[in-house]
């Protein structure tokens, strides 16, 4: 897989405290969303991707060397970039979307959330080996570039055996119109990682993702480190800002593909409170693959109950929504609620009481079956009759590779 820097798909959401690096060209902002929730519009998005394209064109021009024959990645600074193309002149894609999913991704631009030596670059390896993976500050810019025809697919993370759903990815699931085509469960083996000398009585301060710290919450305190925890954007950047910044009381909690990356040596390896821990990734594309039945395929689905006040109220709802595939015997292997942002809390005006809200939820959920199959076509009929809303995320192959603990190549 070729790394690409993180010099391109950048906003850092770090506090200004803890900011790695002045990148030498604007970033580009998480900006236009379908719902216009963030300030900039499409237009200003990919005028301003179009600007930063020839910016950057124009600088690599200069720093090309001569035996450079490879026009989509450069160095700058010592940083390997993305050569991007002026908007209106991307490429058409190589593959036609409509076939199933590569199952190798040599070609492919894959995008992620983070920077190198992130989990999330070793599952785009594990999805696609061979891809060039393109690192995104955000998981937004990571749904964009897709969108916007930047990279072929993204991959991001969904739930982890331990720290549970990574909310966000299904909010944006929703907001976007991307499609699942693949899973990959990617072993996750945390390194306690630090500038070479550092003991670990020097630190009082460790940084990484959210979600990493939560899995290693219990082994921090076991280790006796007498630290703050801070939440950063991605594991590896962490790592990368301990490094860039030199500080001698700061760990980061990353993989070991990150010591490496950024010279920092492995204070405690192994230090997830569970050996098994593992994150699952979802494959996102801008067309839907065409289900199958000759290997094992999951379906995702988000739904809405109907909220008519009458006989599919509530739980009953939910009730019925769920016996449609009970009935099949189609396993459920996942089901998620978040708040439904259109209208998330609902006034009863009832004759007794006027003043009871109830909160209105959107549900997610994985069913072990491809829509090929005409049990799950039939469930979901029956399931369209109870809900308000309901939209195929995807139907896609399931990851059946064998169970294998948290050490691996890929980290
Ligand atoms: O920070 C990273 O390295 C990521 O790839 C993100 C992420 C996540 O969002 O859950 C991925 C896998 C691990 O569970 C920890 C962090």
């Amino acid at each position: 897989m070729q790394a690409l820097s993180p010099s391109f798909l950048r906003t850092r959401s770090i506090p200004s405290t803890h900011r790695i690096i002045t990148p030498r060209h604007p970033p580009i902002r998480c900006a236009y969303t379908q719902n216009g929730v963030v300030g900039v519009n499409r237009a200003d998005y990919q005028t301003m991707c179009a600007i930063l394209a020839s910016k950057v064109a124009c600088e690599q021009r200069a720093d090309k060397s001569s035996n450079s024959s490879d026009h989509s990645i450069t160095t700058v600074n010592g940083h390997r970039t993305l050569d991007l193309i002026p908007i209106g002149n991307l490429p058409r894609p190589l593959t036609n979307d409509l076939s199933p999913a590569p199952l190798h991704g040599a070609e492919l631009r894959v995008a992620y959330q983070g920077v190198p030596g992130a989990y999330s670059e070793a599952a785009a390896g594990k999805a696609y080996p061979g891809c060039q993976a393109i690192p995104c500050d955000q998981f937004e810019v990571a749904f964009q570039a897709v969108e916007l025809w930047i990279a072929d697919r993204a991959v991001l993370p969904v739930e982890n055996s331990l720290g549970g759903s990574i909310h966000r990815n299904y909010d944006l699931l929703l907001r976007h119109r991307l499609h699942i085509v693949g899973e990959v469960q990617l072993p996750v083996h945390h390194c306690l990682l630090a500038l070479p000398g550092v003991r670990k009585e020097y630190l009082t301060r460790v940084i990484s993702h959210p979600q990493a710290l939560a899995q290693c919450e219990h082994t921090l305190t076991k280790l006796g480190l007498n630290v703050t925890r801070e939440a950063v954007d991605d594991t590896a950047g962490a790592a990368e800002y301990v490094a860039h910044n030199g500080l001698r009381d700061t760990a980061a909690i990353a993989s070991s593909r990150a010591a490496e990356l950024y010279g920092l040596q492995v204070l405690a390896d192994g230090i997830q409170d569970d050996s098994g821990n593992v994150t699952r990734f979802v494959m996102l594309a801008r067309d839907p693959i065409i289900p199958r039945t000759d290997r094992p395929f999951k379906t995702s689905i988000v739904f809405a109950t109907q909220g008519d006040g009458g006989s599919n109220k509530g739980t009953s709802a939910l009730f019925k929504v769920l016996s449609a595939f009970a009935f099949r015997n189609i396993s459920l292997t996942k089901i998620e609620s978040r708040p439904h942002r259109n209208s998330p809390i609902r006034i009863i005006d009832d004759a007794n009481v006027g003043t009871a809200k109830h909160f209105e939820y959107m549900f997610y959920v994985d069913f072990e079956a491809s829509m090929a199959e005409p049990r799950a076509q039939n469930a979901l009929a029956e399931v369209q009759e109870f809900t308000s809303f309901l939209r195929v995320l995807g139907s896609y192959p399931m990851d059946m590779s064998p169970w294998s603990p948290s050490r691996t190549d890929e980290q």
